[in-house]
């Protein structure tokens, strides 16, 4: 099964704007993508522009918006989409969700999104963004596709905002990503009732 993951390298993650620069959105937002390159093993990266940081790994430029990239490739065979801001995916996970059977196989976010996809219709279209999760289910209603939800909270995680940046250092511990952010100063403070963001 061809494994696709989008990345965006050019000013991402903008809804944490509030606490990170630009620069560290880029470098948080390309650390990321090697915890899911880590878990995910043979995949391709398709990036949305040219960046130097790619090299080495496996990639292609391709500038479309995603979900033309991804219906693209849907179109022609099985393939399974991974997100480049799914930083406590790890192999074990990625396995099992690779073998879940189904002509659609959907992970969704915590907050709406599909975090993963697998299909094996080409008949499937996807709609990212703006709860892309109901949408891709309703494709799959509207279309006659057996579909499945994938159920894993380490796939549902995704980097979006403040909220998915204590997860990540609640339970990310050895990620990438969970070092970048802990040499910014990012940590979490458990002294009261809820856990707190905080950056010294
Ligand atoms: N190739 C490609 N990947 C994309 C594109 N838009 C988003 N992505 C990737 O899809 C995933 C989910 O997107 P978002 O959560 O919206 O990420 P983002 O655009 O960096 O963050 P926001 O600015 O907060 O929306 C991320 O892993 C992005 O890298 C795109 O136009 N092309
Ligand atoms: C790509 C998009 O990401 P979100 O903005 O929901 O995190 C989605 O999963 O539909």
């Amino acid at each position: 099964m061809e494994i696709v993951i989008p990345f965006k390298p050019v000013n991402p993650k903008t809804r944490l704007s509030g606490i990170l620069t630009r620069e560290e959105r880029e470098e948080l937002a390309f650390n990321l993508l090697l915890d899911v390159v880590d878990a995910c093993g043979e995949a391709v990266v398709i990036s949305s522009a040219e960046d130097r940081r790619l090299e080495g790994l496996r990639y292609e430029v391709d500038s479309r918006s995603l979900d033309e990239v991804v219906t693209s490739r849907i179109k022609k065979g099985d393939l399974a989409v991974v997100m480049s801001d799914l930083p406590l995916l790890n192999e074990r996970v990625v396995e099992r969700f690779l073998s879940s059977d189904g002509e659609v196989v959907l992970a969704p976010g915590r907050k709406g999104g599909t975090n993963m996809l697998l299909s094996r219709s080409r008949s499937f279209r996807t709609s990212y963004h703006y709860g892309s999760f109901v949408k891709h289910v309703q494709i799959c209603e509207s279309l006659g596709l057996k579909y499945k939800i994938f159920d894993s909270f380490y796939a549902s995680v995704d980097i979006d905002d403040e909220s998915d940046l204590l997860e990540l250092m609640i339970h990310g511990k050895g990620k990438r990503s969970y070092e970048y952010l802990e040499g910014l100063g990012f940590y979490v403070d458990f002294s009261e009732k809820d856990p707190m963001l905080k950056r010294s």
